[in-house]
């Protein structure tokens, strides 16, 4: 541990990872949460992971920023790396470099801090970075969960679901902290099945089609027949219900719908992270609220 820090006590921090695949919505995410917790009047501060951020995306500046240490576009012109082998490269210099990140860590007190993280996947599957940066936060006195985003048109078939389902089963089981999915970009779930707008011209899924991934029965997506117009190739019978028969075996999936659109939505998501992280444990931990009816109007 760095030496400077040997004597000095860590109060209770916060820090939230924001993750999963390209895209899902993880800086949007972040943004609001950060915006909402501060029109609670919380501290909170933006943690950017992302060496291929630019600087026009933040908002919020980020009070520590990889990029500070390390930025994708040095590490591509300098090293002459493609883009994501000099994403890996980023991650294995900022492990190499931890002392950096505790120096930077050191000034927040009883704060949240929220990881914006990059989407390549590797990182949640098999690379090493987030689970030293879990362990350095957990020895620094820093209580960490991880929210994993996979957006709502995700859900075009059941093969999509299984996979999103088992990249957020691989990315739980790598990390070992407390979890919560979301299925983001619930405000491109249409609400009406009439709707002739643009959106719901383009496939959007109905409500009702969803409420069956948020809390999935994998037993039930698996042998649906037909109703995506696909039968599944007989050849891969077996691997399908191992598939579904592992994903019963550990229901560690269900998601908690986010739509940006919906104050209540985010103030839901918001709440059971807070739960999850027992934030301002010398107060009564707060149940995180229910999804009302009113979230899923039509999911009926
Ligand atoms: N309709 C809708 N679009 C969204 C939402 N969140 C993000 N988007 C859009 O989805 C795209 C990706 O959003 P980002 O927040 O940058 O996603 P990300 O996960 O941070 O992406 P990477 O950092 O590249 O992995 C952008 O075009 C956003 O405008 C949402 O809640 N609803
Ligand atoms: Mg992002």
């Amino acid at each position: 541990m760095a030496k400077h820090f040997a004597s000095r006590p860590f109060s209770m921090r916060y820090a939230v990872l924001i993750t999963g695949p390209a895209g899902a919505g993880k800086s949007t995410f972040t943004r609001a949460f950060l915006n909402h917790l501060r029109l609670q009047k919380r501290t909170a501060h933006l943690v950017n992971l992302d060496p291929a951020a630019s600087p026009t995306s933040f908002e919020v500046e980020p009070v520590i920023d990889i990029k500070d240490l390390v930025s994708l576009e040095d590490v591509m012109t300098e090293l002459e790396y493609g883009p994501n082998g000099g994403l890996v490269y980023c991650f294995e210099y900022l492990m190499q470099n931890m002392d950096w990140l505790e120096e930077e860590l050191g000034g927040f007190e009883d704060d949240y801090l929220v990881f914006d993280c990059p989407g390549q996947i590797e990182l949640y599957t098999h690379h090493p970075f987030l689970p030293t940066l879990v362990q350095n936060l957990t020895r620094l006195g820093v209580r960490v969960c991880a929210t994993y985003l996979i957006e709502s048109q995700f859900m075009e078939d059941r093969y999509k679901f299984f996979s999103g389902v088992l990249s957020a089963m691989s990315a739980m089981v790598n990390l070992e902290i407390p979890w919560i999915n979301i299925m983001s970009k619930m405000d491109l779930v249409t609400a009406n099945p009439d709707d002739k707008s643009a959106g719901a011209r383009n496939g959007l899924r109905l409500r009702k089609d969803i409420a069956r991934y948020l809390d999935p029965d994998p037993l039930l997506l698996a042998t649906r027949r037909g109703q995506e117009g696909n039968t599944p190739n007989p050849r891969f019978h077996a691997l399908n219900q191992a598939i579904v028969q592992l994903i019963e075996d550990h229901p560690l999936v269900s998601f908690l719908p986010l739509d940006l659109t919906n104050p209540d939505s985010l103030e839901t998501v918001i709440s059971h992270i807070d739960f999850t992280m027992q934030y301002g444990e010398d107060e009564e931990p707060k149940e995180p609220h229910d999804l009302d009816e009113g979230d899923f109007h039509d999911m009926e």
